[in-house]
């Protein structure tokens, strides 16, 4: 193979008398070798002078090398590879000096060192490639590796023995160790001194502790005006507020209210407040505070907006929407349409609900009338939904909120979630919407308001003010910013958290654990169970406990079907469920029907969760643990409303129980506790719940057959 390489050196390739071509090239070798080494003693040594440890690690590779092959091989291959070794260095040799004479020309000002490296380099490379020829000779060639192959080293090109990549491999190993050595220790010492490399090490990999960033409450959130918690301690006797014309003092106690609830105590004056100089501008002559309640659960916040705003609006003349109430479900619309229609009976205010209850014509219907082309206004007040009220701002032509003097946010919290839908700023936008004729050039034409001049002051201008009411209203200052507050004012009854102001510069960790309040008269308990004991604890709860009315939540409309069908197939129980598989009037029957007693239990998702009043609520029961506090709150306070007593029980599986129990005393509960119903008292229901069980199973698949039809 080397004869070969040396005579296609030659040109001679194509020459077919074999012998003569040997004896050629063996004489040409003879005289190339004497060339070679007289050159190679001369080149060396100056090399060795010149740049000795690169030599001299050459030197040692292929020593290395020739030592190992030299171990594989057998004893004639050895005699082979020693003459065709010879002859390689001989004609490497020679095709160093042609192609170096070639460089010199290009490279003659490059340093000789790098020169002899390149020479010594390319030597190797050629050696390598008559060795690893030479091994395949003698059918030694391995197959090359995968990553190997990925190799694009000038090495690489010629293919080699497994056996050498593997040593090369382990000395490139070797020389990265040694590298990375050298980095690590000039990293650490640039650590020390920073000087001693000359390089700025960026970044530090030691964990530091960077101190928290501190969050700061605006003052009106850190001290809001308190509202005490213990309803019955703290009752007002409604004639000791004043503002409140006899005929609503009446309807007061036409509905059995002689006294107000603390939070009615404090909001109702606060509002009345703002109106006492008529609806146009509030107290001192300046436009009125925003009001933010929060409040426990049955506290009496829908009562503490009604009263107010049915009050302030009783002395308008003509019949404009005024007040505004956002609700996020059409249950909650409805029931406090219900309840502003009941103490506005018997005043000229109408009062009109837009959720969605009925169709959007005949909501267009009730909110305006045409007479003789001109359309006229029928709401004072109107309650809606958030997705229908835009509905109608946007296709119900002359429906105008430029007389807008309250904005209602119930259930503030959960509004704020629906943010994204925009409605907030469709009713601004609509309420400093320009009307058209005499509202145009009125002088109590209404601009968005602005910094305060004197000339803002001239005119006198219809403030907008909100009002906004939850049980958990969130204390997050970048969530209210959204609601662009005018000087709010906090009412409430948490303050467990510590108080802190920009002016006090008292600082409160960075994501505090939100407190609630929780219904003085609740008591909670936790159940641990099993995942199919689950459907017997209820059954228990109802026909051995004789719980009842029970309302039950599950966390989807899926888990709340299913044990709908299950309690009524074990049977003995009145059941209803409440979820978005019914429509809106088939969940208004099975409120009501709960409502009167005749349901002892209502299997509901978290659509009943906020807001509802049922009254009469016993027993609140978690079938589903919930996974947010904010959840459990209103849960919970579907019972032990209004200063009534009751009860709450959450289903827990042992891997929920720490979690859960966690979440809820973080939260200012002022204790939950363990309730353990013994396997042996449901030992008894056991064999009807598995009958009722294979039951099921026929009962889902005919469900699921009907729906595929
Ligand atoms: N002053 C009062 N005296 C007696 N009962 C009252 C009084 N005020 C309100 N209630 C009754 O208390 C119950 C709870 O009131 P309401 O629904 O307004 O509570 P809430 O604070 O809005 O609760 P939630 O946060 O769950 O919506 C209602 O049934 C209501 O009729």
């Amino acid at each position: 193979m080397a004869l070969f390489l040396i005579n296609r050196y030659l040109g001679d390739e194509n020459d077919n008398d074999e012998s003569a071509r040997e004896s050629r090239s063996k004489a040409l070798l003879e005289k190339l070798q004497e060339q070679a080494r007289a050159r190679q003693q001369q080149s060396s040594s100056s090399q060795k002078e010149e740049n000795p440890p690169l030599s001299d690690q050459d030197d040692s590779i292929s020593k290395k090398r020739k030592r190992k092959l030299k171990d594989q091989d057998t004893p004639g291959q050895g005699q082979k590879r020693k003459e065709k070794q010879k002859a390689l260095s001989g004609v490497a040799l020679e095709l160093e000096d042609k192609e170096l004479s070639s460089e010199e020309h290009t490279t003659k000002s490059s340093l000789p060192s790098k020169r002899k490296r390149g020479q010594a380099n390319k030597t190797k490379q050629i050696q390598e490639a008559v060795i690893s020829s030479s091994d395949a000779d003698v059918g030694k060639r391995a197959p090359k590796k995968k990553s190997e192959k990925q190799k694009s080293t000038a090495a690489d090109k010629v293919q080699k023995p497994e056996k050498e990549n593997d040593e090369e491999e382990n000395d490139e190993a070797e020389r990265a160790e040694e590298t990375k050595e050298q980095m690590d220790q000039s990293v650490e010492n640039s650590k020390k001194d920073p000087t001693q490399t000359g390089f700025t090490i960026l970044g530090g990999f030691e964990k530091k502790n960077t101190p928290k960033v501190q969050m700061v409450l605006p003052e009106w959130l850190a001290q809001p005006d308190v509202v005490q918690r213990d309803i019955n301690k703290n009752l007002v006797p409604v004639t000791s507020i004043r503002g409140i014309c006899p005929r609503l003092l009446k309807k007061l106690e036409a509905h059995g209210i002689q006294h107000f609830f603390p939070v009615q105590a404090e909001v109702i004056p606060a509002i009345l407040e703002s109106v006492c100089h008529g609806l146009l501008i509030g107290r001192g002559g300046y436009r009125p505070r925003d009001i933010c309640v929060s409040a426990p659960t049955g506290s009496g916040k829908t009562l503490a907006f009604v009263i107010p705003v049915i009050q302030a609006l009783s002395q308008r003349v003509v019949c404009e929407v005024r007040a505004l109430a956002v609700l996020p479900t059409k249950e909650l619309a409805q029931q406090v349409c219900k309840v502003f229609s009941s103490y506005a009976e018997g005043s000229s205010l109408k009062v009109v609900m837009v959720a969605g209850q009925k169709s959007f014509a005949a909501e267009q219907a009730s909110l305006l009338e045409n007479r003789k082309g001109r359309s006229r206004n029928l709401a004072d007040i109107v309650v809606a939904t958030p997705g229908r009220l835009v509905d109608h701002i946007n296709k119900t032509a002359d429906f105008s909120l430029r007389h807008l003097r309250f904005l209602i946010i119930d259930e503030a919290d959960r509004m704020i979630d629906s943010m994204h839908q925009s409605w907030l700023s469709q009713v601004v936008k609509a309420v400093y919407r320009a009307g058209s004729g005499s509202d145009a050039t009125s002088i109590f034409r209404r601009t968005e308001p602005g910094p305060i001049t004197a000339a803002s002051l001239f005119q006198p201008q219809m403030p907008l003010q909100k009002l906004l009411f939850s049980a958990t209203l969130t204390q997050n200052p970048e969530k209210l910013q959204q609601l662009g507050l005018y000087q709010p004012r906090l009412f409430s009854s948490v303050h467990s958290r510590p108080a802190a102001t920009a002016s006090h510069a008292a600082a409160v960790p960075s994501q505090p654990q939100e407190k609630f309040n929780f219904p003085q008269g609740l008591t909670e308990y936790y159940v641990p169970c099993t995942l199919s004991k689950k459907p017997l604890l209820i059954l228990h709860f109802i026909l051995r406990m004789k719980f009842s009315p029970v309302l039950c939540f599950t966390n989807s409309r899926e888990a709340a079907h299913r044990l709908f069908l299950l309690v009524q197939l074990y049977g003995g129980v009145q059941v209803a469920e409440f979820s978005s598989r019914l429509s809106p009037n088939e969940r208004k029957k099975a409120l009501k029907d709960f409502e009167q007693g005749k349901i002892q239990l209502l299997i509901s998702t978290d659509a009943a969760a906020r807001g509802i009043d049922v009254k009469g609520v016993k027993c609140v029961v978690n079938y589903d643990a919930p996974q947010f506090i904010r959840t459990y709150v209103h849960r919970v306070g579907r019972t032990a409303r209004a200063g009534k007593a009751g009860l709450a029980f959450t289903f827990l599986l042992g891997i929920q129980e720490q979690n859960f129990l966690q979440m809820v005393r973080d939260a200012g509960s002022p204790g939950i506790q363990k309730q353990i119903v013994k396997p042996e008292n449901l030992k008894g229901m056991e064999p009807h719940y598995q009958q009722t069980l294979l039951e099921l199973e026929n009962v889902i698949k005919e469900e699921r057959a009907k729906k595929h039809m």
